[in-house]
């Protein structure tokens, strides 16, 4: 294997060569006429994925490249204290699923087999990991719900494998180019799409090179008033939640989150994306930040909450339910930690979280380890108890078995599910679409990554949605309840720079 990319050391002020994405014109055009071989021996097309390390550039600057760029809607999801990064552009493959009977998942892992069995992955550098083609998506919180034009263009599955995807892992840095294939590829379109290629490889390269690097920082310190308003009454919020605790106590079901809806206007002109991005990693680095494009919006947010992860066999998960505020001096805030987050009623519901999890998880994996005790996660205006789950996955197992069969935790559903859902269906009065479902991505092989989608806004221009919910027990006070998920709405609102 023939390759090119130069390993010299370039600082990265060094703006002339800051940025290559070396690639050999022969090496290229030797792969895809691999690809197109196979493609004609299995009569099928082959997803070709070329991967090239490049020198580490800030995952924000990449995904402002990326619009620069112009090849469609990008993704960014981010662990910005563990110093991971995904960023796409462009669309090379996009799996959706309009079921609402509960084969959305099926489905999607159906698509993702045969993909599979038709890719071949490359790279020009061998001290690169190996990687295979990976997609990024979600899912709606209930299929089942009828949507509202607020989620238009959010299916209740979709998963985007994008053209062109940087990742940064590891302290290592890749950008892979995505490509399909066809059986009846002629050799000069073969050579076209080579110089296509490169050209794009040349054109980003420019771009990431000449972006301006201070800005951000700059512009995530202008705040301005944003004006907020309430989509329900608070007074019919909290009837809604007195009406759930009636049920709870006369026995109809044991726990139910319920979440409201807050839209928020910017005075002047639209929401900067990668400014709200910029202040989601600053204040909660112990978080997913991500953002999900569909045309003009934004699906965006920092969730403390990861849904599942699965790696090499390995799984992780997590119950996080119960919520408390941060107090003022270290002394205050362990106080309201020991009081509250250990107190009877937030237990109570965590372990119901911890209970679904063992359940969900015991088909799935031959082994399964859950934390002797909770612990308290502290984040930037909020704390909650986290009792951290680990698995080992039988072999033929994906991450989307353990999405389907864990989405919706009673963290952010209720207790028994499927009763909660429907109340949560008839009583919630909101289209949650997106919000408190599954986001991330997974590869060809089953690996990936989810979180549940929550501390999460959509913008839409100069509009702002957000939500926020809070698990209700039959013990819970409605006004309390209301209290809490205000705790939980300044994450977005403070990285859309209200001043407030
Ligand atoms: C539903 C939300 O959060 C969930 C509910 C929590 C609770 O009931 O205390 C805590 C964390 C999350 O699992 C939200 O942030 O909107």
């Amino acid at each position: 294997m023939e390759t090119v990319f130069s390993d010299r050391a370039t600082p990265l002020s060094d703006t002339t060569h800051a940025w290559p994405i070396a690639c050999e014109r022969g090496f290229l055009l030797n792969l895809l006429q691999r690809a197109a071989a196979r493609a004609r021996q299995h009569k099928h097309s082959i997803l070709t994925m070329l991967k090239i390390p490049v020198k580490p550039r800030d995952a924000l600057q990449i995904f402002r490249a990326f619009q620069i760029l112009e090849m469609g809607e990008r993704f960014f999801w981010e662990k910005p204290a563990s110093q991971q990064a995904l960023v796409g552009v462009g669309s090379a493959l996009s799996i959706s699923s309009d079921d609402t009977s509960g084969k959305r998942f099926q489905e999607i892992t159906e698509a993702l087999c045969v993909l599979r069995d038709f890719t071949l992955t490359e790279t020009t550098s061998s001290s690169l990991p190996a990687s295979r083609p990976l997609l990024f998506g979600g899912f709606a919180f209930d299929p089942q719900r009828q949507g509202t034009a607020l989620w238009q263009d959010f299916p209740p599955g979709l998963l985007i494998l994008p053209q062109l995807l940087y990742r940064f892992e590891d302290g290592q840095a890749s950008l892979s180019f995505h490509i399909f294939i066809q059986p009846d590829v002629i050799p000069n379109e073969l050579e076209l799409q080579t110089t296509e290629i490169l050209a794009l490889f040349q054109r980003l390269s420019y771009i990431v090179e000449h972006l301006p690097t201070q800005q951000l920082e700059e512009l995530s310190l202008q705040t301005v008033r944003l004006r907020k308003q309430e989509v329900l009454p608070a007074s019919r919020w909290i009837s809604i939640v007195d009406r759930a605790i009636e049920q709870m106590r006369q026995g109809a079901y044991q726990k139910i989150v319920l979440a409201r809806q807050v839209e928020a206007h910017h005075p002047d002109g639209p929401f900067d994306i990668e400014t709200t991005l910029y202040r989601l990693r600053q204040s909660y680095p112990d978080t997913f930040v991500f953002a999900f494009q569909r045309g003009k919006r934004y699906f965006v947010g920092a969730t403390p909450e990861r849904l599942v992860s699965a790696r090499g066999g390995k799984l992780l998960t997590m119950a996080l339910a119960g919520s408390a505020p941060r107090g003022i001096t270290p002394e205050e805030d362990e106080l309201i930690s020991q009081e509250q987050l250990y107190g009877a009623k937030i237990r109570h519901e965590h372990y119901f979280v911890v209970e679904l999890i063992r359940d969900a998880l015991h088909e799935l994996c031959s082994q399964v380890t859950i934390a002797e005790a909770p612990r308290v996660r502290k984040l930037k205006n909020i704390q909650h108890l986290e009792t951290p789950i680990e698995g080992t996955l039988r072999s033929g197992r994906t991450i989307l078995e353990a999405v389907s069969r864990l989405h919706p935790t009673p963290a952010v559903g209720g207790v028994p599910r499927e009763v909660a859902l429907s109340e949560i269906r008839a009583h919630e009065e909101l289209d949650r679409g997106w919000y408190a479902g599954p986001v991330g991505w997974v590869d060809v092989d089953g690996d990936g990554e989810f979180a549940v989608a929550l501390r999460s806004a959509l913008l839409a221009g100069s509009k702002a949605t957000l939500f926020a919910g809070n698990g209700i027990v039959a013990s819970s006070d409605p006004e309390a309840e209301y209290t809490e998920t205000g705790w939980k709405l300044p994450v977005m609102l403070r990285s859309l720079g209200d001043e407030e």
